[in-house]
């Protein structure tokens, strides 16, 4: 494993029909780290991650991905090279069972299922059951059981709690800790429960309105809730946040 940034995002610029919802946004992710991207409805955060995983074209700036520029790659080609995305949208297939969803390749990329049913044993348990008749958990930690699967070098998690009571995503969570701590792996987590995001994240960034109103480590921002949520609020939040 080499020294450096799993992720490097500079200047980065990203939008639809040509007009920027994302403006010149710059983070790092370095190996075996989290990070937490969090902001307000519409800030732009499901926006940055498809450029990321260029499903979306870049506007201006530029994207590293283990040290190589990507802001040219197609999503197969950097999909191929370990950036994995895992959206809101699951990739679940009701009518297939559990064991089945493991058989299909991704982007012609095979899938190593125990990784994933190390990682959630239930799964193992639920390998003949078709995905509809999974509860939302279970369908979740097929999603990202599948995306873990695939061996990541940097994974994008897109509202992993979407739909889910905060105790089940309580302990999702903590399997990405794991995931990073054992094979080095950068993740960037798109997260509405901010104290929960938190508590995994080394950083946090919080988006609002496109712009990056704050960064840092996560522990600080944990403990300064009243910044996050004037940033929320879209308030002044540079030096210190102006609260009544
Ligand atoms: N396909 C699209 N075409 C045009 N505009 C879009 C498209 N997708 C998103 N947008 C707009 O881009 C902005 C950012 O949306 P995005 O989904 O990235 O925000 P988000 O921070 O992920 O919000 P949420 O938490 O609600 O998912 C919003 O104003 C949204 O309406």
């Amino acid at each position: 494993m080499t020294d450096g940034n799993v992720l490097e995002v500079q200047n980065l610029s990203v939008g639809y029909t040509g007009v920027p919802v994302v403006r010149n946004l710059g983070l790092r992710i370095g190996r075996g780290e989290i990070a937490a991207l969090l902001g307000p409805n519409g800030a732009g955060k499901t926006t940055t991650l498809r450029a990321i995983s260029r499903l979306l074209p870049v506007q201006s700036g530029h994207i590293l991905f283990d040290g190589e520029p990507v802001t040219n790659q197609t999503p197969q080609q950097v999909a191929r090279s370990g950036l994995i995305h895992m959206s809101d949208r699951r990739g679940i297939f009701p009518n297939l069972t559990v064991e089945e969803h493991f058989r299909l390749r991704h982007r012609g990329q095979k899938i190593n299922r125990d990784i994933a049913f190390d990682h959630f044993p239930v799964l193992r348990k639920l390998a003949k059951r078709r995905a509809a008749l999974l509860s939302g958990g279970e369908q979740q930690m097929l999603g990202l059981g599948r995306a873990l699967a695939r061996e990541p070098k940097l994974l994008l998690v897109d509202e992993l709690s979407l739909g889910l009571a905060p105790v089940i995503v309580k302990d999702l969570l903590p399997v990405l800790r794991r995931v990073v701590a054992e094979t080095g792996a950068g993740v960037l987590l798109v997260e509405q429960h901010v104290q929960m995001a938190l508590e995994i994240a080394d950083h946090g960034h919080v988006l609002v309105h496109g712009d990056l109103a704050v960064s840092g480590d996560a522990r600080s921002l944990r403990q300064d809730r009243k910044l996050i949520m004037s940033s929320y609020l879209g308030e002044r939040v540079s030096g210190e946040p102006e609260v009544a």
